[in-house]
Formats: C-alpha cells, structure tokens, sequence
C-alpha cells in the first residue's frame, strides 16, 4: 500500500448517480439536497473478519458486496430508496492493495444495481483484523413508518422469501462441503441481494405495517417486532416455505437454518389481513415472493411460539448474538 491518499483516489467514483449530490469525495464532508417531501433514513453495520466472514468463506469483493447489502436491506426493512453509502476501513497488514480494491469493485457493483453513490469515508490502519463500517443513506416519503412496533393482535405475519439458505452455505463452506448443487446456497451466504423492492411495494401500500429484514434469525426479528408492539406472535412449522436447495437436508436440520440462521437478509412483517391481500396481489404482479407464515395473537407479554404436529412451543429470542455464543 503505497499511502491512503493515493488509494482513497483510486476508490473515488468517477461519476455519480444521484443528482441531489453537491459534493461527494474530496473533501472534509460530502453535501447533498434532501428531495422534497420525503424523509432522509440512515443506517450503519459492520463486518469484521473473523466474525462475518474468514478469507476461507469470503473473497474480498464478497465481503464488499455483503457488507453493503446488509445495509441496503435495513433501508428495504424501513421501505426506503437507496442513495448513497459510506465506508469506513481498518487494514490490518495482512490485507494487500489488490484485495482492498476487490472489496470496492464488490460494493460498486452491488451499489449500481440501485445507483448508489459512494460519498465518502474512512481509512486507517490497525493491528487487528479487517473491518469494513458501510453507512447507508436513502429517503422514504413524508410519514411512511415501517416500524417494529406497529404490530397489532389479528395482524398476518409475513416473510417475503425463502429462509436458511445462508446459514446452510456457510455450514457448507466451513465444513469444505463444495459441489456445484449448492452453489445457490454458497451465493446466499457469499452474495445475498437486499429486498429493496420488495420495500418499496410494502411503503408504497401507505398502511400499518411492521417490518424487519433478517440478520439474526427469523426468531429473533419477530421477538424484535413481538416486544416494542407488546403482542405475541404465533407462527406455523407447516406454512414456513423451504428452499428447494435444502430439501436433501432434514426436517429439523432446516428449520434450525430457518429459524436461527440468520444472515438471510429477507424481510419479516406484519400487517392486517386487508393489507395482506392486497400486497399479494402487488407482488404476484411484480413476480416477487411473499408468504403468510403465522399470526399476531391475542394482545399479552412478548411471546413467539411456533405450532406444528406436537402442539405449540414458545420459540426462544436465539439467533446470532454477538456476546452469547
Ligand atoms: N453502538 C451503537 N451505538 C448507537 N446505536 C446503536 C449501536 N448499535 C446499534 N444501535 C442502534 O440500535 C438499533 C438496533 O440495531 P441492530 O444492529 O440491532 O439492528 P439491525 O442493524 O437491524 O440488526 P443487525 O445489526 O443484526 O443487522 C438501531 O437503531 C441501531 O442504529
Ligand atoms: C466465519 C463466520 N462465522 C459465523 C458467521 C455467522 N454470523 C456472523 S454475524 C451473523 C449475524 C449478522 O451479523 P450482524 O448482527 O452483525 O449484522 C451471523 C449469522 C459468519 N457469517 N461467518
Ligand atoms: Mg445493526
Ligand atoms: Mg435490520
Ligand atoms: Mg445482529
């Protein structure tokens, strides 16, 4: 690495999308004019090496594509555009150029799918392993509140994709079990594609709607919806859609995945069975997946339970947490 003024121009956009933007890169902050009548909605995640991701289960543009769509689909969770991101890196000295250049071709390629625009960041070096911080900034129409706690008792519960997949390809990845059959499965951990769109349709609905995008584990982001809107939430074994990627895996083997994996980056909600109907509708028309897993029950303390042939079980608030392992 020759020094990190000459590798911060060589990760400079040459050309930016949004045209609200006045100042990107270059200098000590970017400027950018908010768009009439809509609200600015900002987030920031981190992946660490070692945690998120080890040079054995990632390459490095994969860690820049993920890294930036974990970020995107928190924007999807709350039903906003995407508009610009920025990045914050520690480069410990075990991380060449080259593979640091791979992370940012990762995250620009991801970022013009959406025409995002790169306005800035941070870089410095450390002792510890590589950490990538993405912030995302987007807009979402004055008053659309896609909120954790907006769930109310006779809601349906709603995931708009299949679960698992990651957590199925990240077992497959550190246990060197790689043939070409689980490649979508190794693509769901490696390259998972944020549910923009999706959160487009549920804000353009303009109704109560709970939302949450899955990074811990479904169990986990409905106890997130259950507790802020004091309701419990009761799901069914039956209704949870499998990937046909893990039908050779067993029953419990899959919902395991399903339910504590995590990383799945979908998203989970709630909404009345008057808003249900019509998202159907909306996204069979767009081809985009949506499926009524469960119900909200009767109005009492936070509980999740899952129903299935033995009866009904509270589901604990597990998945991944980063200081229980
Ligand atoms: N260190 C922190 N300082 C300030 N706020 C934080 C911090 N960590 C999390 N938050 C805030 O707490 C809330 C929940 O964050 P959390 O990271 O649990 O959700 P998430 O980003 O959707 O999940 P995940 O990180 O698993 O993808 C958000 O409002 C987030 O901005
Ligand atoms: C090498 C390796 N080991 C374990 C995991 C699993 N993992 C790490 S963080 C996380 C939750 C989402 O993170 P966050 O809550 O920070 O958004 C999960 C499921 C992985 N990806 N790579
Ligand atoms: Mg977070
Ligand atoms: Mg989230
Ligand atoms: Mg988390």
């Amino acid at each position: 690495m020759e020094d990190e003024f000459g590798f911060i121009r060589k990760i400079t956009p040459k050309q930016h999308h949004q045209e609200s933007l006045q100042e990107g890169i270059g200098d000590d902050a970017a400027i950018w004019r908010p768009i009439k009548d809509s609200e600015q909605v900002v987030c920031l995640d981190t992946m660490t090496e070692g945690v998120h991701f080890t040079r054995r289960t990632m390459s490095p543009a994969q860690v820049g594509h993920k890294a930036l769509a974990a970020n995107l689909s928190d924007l999807a969770a709350m039903g906003a555009v995407p508009e610009f991101y920025l990045v914050s890196i520690a480069i410990p000295p075990s991380w060449n150029e080259n593979e640091l250049r791979e992370i940012y071709e990762g995250m620009d390629s991801l970022a013009l799918q959406y025409s995002v625009d790169l306005i800035g960041g941070d870089t410095v070096s450390t002792e510890g392993p590589l950490v990538v911080s993405v912030t995302v900034i987007g807009r979402v129409e004055n008053g659309v509140r896609l909120l954790r706690k907006n769930a109310r008792a006779g809601d349906v519960v709603f995931i708009t994709g299949v679960l698992g997949e990651s957590a199925a390809g990240l077992s497959l990845l550190l246990n060197n079990k790689l043939s070409d059959d689980v490649k979508p499965l190794l693509a769901a951990h490696q390259t998972p594609m944020p549910h923009i769109k999706e959160g487009r349709l549920l804000a353009g609905l303009k109704q109560r709607i709970a939302l949450n995008d899955v990074s811990d584990g479904l169990a986990s982001e409905l106890h997130e919806i259950a507790e802020p809107s004091a309701v419990s939430i009761e799901i069914e074994r039956d209704k949870l859609p499998v990937s046909e990627h893990l039908e050779k895996f067993n029953s419990e083997q899959q919902l395991n995945w399903m339910l504590y994996g995590g990383e799945d980056y979908k998203l989970a909600g709630t909404a009345s069975l008057e808003t249900f109907e019509a998202m159907k509708q909306q996204f069979e028309e767009c081809d985009l997946q949506i499926f009524q897993i469960g119900r909200v029950t009767e109005k009492q303390s936070a509980f999740v339970y899952i129903t299935d042939s033995n009866g009904k079980r509270a589901l604990e608030k597990k998945g991944y947490n980063h200081f229980k392992k």
